[in-house]
């Protein structure tokens, strides 16, 4: 199971996996190519390893954590959109899904942490807005992977594990600034030996991991959707989404066409939907007019990731190229309207802001008619249940380790 090649996306050669996040010589993105040429659903193993196939681990580790494919016909209705499909990692019992920590981000942490224990292992470090985080901080409680997390200050209340109270494996750091500043001081940590990035978009564990939401999506629909919607800070699931594509293509059973990419982000922060709308495959500076302050506005602040592998090879950029679609810019009250439906249609559920964003362009799309009404739509709500995991779950709250000004290196 999992068994797979290693190839740099740019120069084309076969790397050796040591945890291998990047080619010694090339820029771009590394991309496993996996011995099964078609999917086997294995229901007997646990959660998200369901889709071991198609990740790069062997083994795996107990947990009920996975996406969960649904359609809700009052909410096809009231859309006028009679093939919605919704796809909902989080916490939503009445839905089958157990995500304790409520986002898909937790989908990118097992295989994570599974494939850096098969190399060997280490200390994993984490920059985090808060989800991958509390995914992260979730995962070492539960195994005892030992994990550095460092997210800005703003976010220390996000970073919880739901069941779990012994947070010894776990450093929780506090930057005195935003997310990039966070990713900077992670960089700095991984410098000295024995910690390890946990890679971001780089790692094929992540983006494959989040990649079992369009499996997940084709084996329940039966084919692969027309479009799909999701709201994007770095543009992994993006990419993720694209690469489970070309899979699932090369399955053969699910159809031949790379759905459309709708990609959204939170007014004011924009950067990669202005970058696209002009055409560019990098990002400027003037994408990001008064970044702070853009950042702070948000109501997604996951989404709010500076420096996102848009023009990379393999990146953001080359997964809109070749799927085709549109990035959409989302007001904050219209994400808290999207949220406040989804509430209404779906037993209270309260959705991360992040994918109330990205339900909101979906309803704008399908309000503006610049989507095919009949076409299969695969909605991916990134995160939701927190109220519910919060009642049905103890939540222990993570203590502060250390707080650190932008560019300041802690003592571990
Ligand atoms: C709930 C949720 N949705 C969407 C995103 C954006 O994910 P990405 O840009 O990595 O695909 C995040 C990122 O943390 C998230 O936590």
């Amino acid at each position: 199971m999992g068994d797979y090649v290693l190839r740099c996306l740019a120069g084309g050669e076969l790397l050796e996996d040591h945890y291998t996040l990047a080619c010694p010589n090339h820029p771009g993105f590394v991309r496993a190519e996996y011995t099964a040429a078609q999917l086997t659903v294995r229901k007997n193993l646990p959660g998200v390893f369901r889709f071991s196939d198609w990740l790069p681990v062997r083994g795996s580790v107990p947990t009920r954590s996975r996406p969960v494919t649904f359609q809700n016909r009052e909410l096809c209705r009231e859309l006028g959109l009679p093939n919605l499909w919704i796809t909902f990692t989080g916490y939503y019992p009445e839905c089958g899904c157990y995500v304790p920590t409520g986002s898909f981000k937790e989908l990118e942490a097992l295989p994570t942490i599974v494939r850096l224990k098969e190399a060997g292992g280490g200390t994993l470090v984490v920059a985090s807005a808060g989800n991958t985080g509390r995914a992260f901080a979730q995962m070492s409680a539960e195994f005892g992977t030992p994990v550095v997390l460092v997210v800005p200050e703003s976010s220390a209340d996000k970073l919880w594990t739901a069941g779990y109270f012994d947070h010894s494996s776990i450093r929780l750091i506090t930057v005195r600034g935003d997310y990039t500043d966070a990713i900077k001081t992670a960089d700095k940590i991984c410098e000295a030996p024995g910690y390890f990035p946990e890679g971001g978009g780089k790692n094929i564990a992540r983006r494959d991991g989040m990649g079992c939401v369009m499996l997940d999506a084709a084996v329940t629909i039966g084919k692969l959707p027309d479009y799909y919607f999701q709201a994007v800070g770095s543009g992994t699931g993006g990419i993720a989404a694209w690469e489970a594509t070309a899979r699932l293509i090369g399955d053969g059973r699910f159809g031949s066409v790379f759905p459309e990419l709708h990609l959204s982000q939170n007014l004011p922060f924009v950067p990669m939907v202005r970058a696209w709308n002009a055409g560019r495959d990098h990002i400027l500076d003037e994408d990001m007019p008064n970044a702070q302050a853009s950042i702070n506005a948000v109501s997604a602040h996951v989404l709010t990731n500076r420096t996102p592998p848009y023009g990379i090879r393999g990146g953001v950029y080359d997964a809109m190229r070749s799927c085709g679609g549109r990035m959409y810019a989302v007001e904050n009250s219209d994400a808290a309207s999207a949220a406040k439906i989804f509430a209404e249609a779906e037993n209270g559920i309260d959705i991360d802001p992040a994918a109330a964003v990205a339900f909101a362009s979906l309803i704008s799309a399908a309000e503006e008619g610049s989507i095919r009404k009949n076409a299969s739509i695969l909605l991916n709500i990134t995160g939701g249940g927190y109220q519910r995991v919060k009642k049905d779950c103890e939540i222990a709250q993570i203590g502060v380790y250390r707080t650190v000004d932008p560019g300041e290196v802690p003592a571990l």
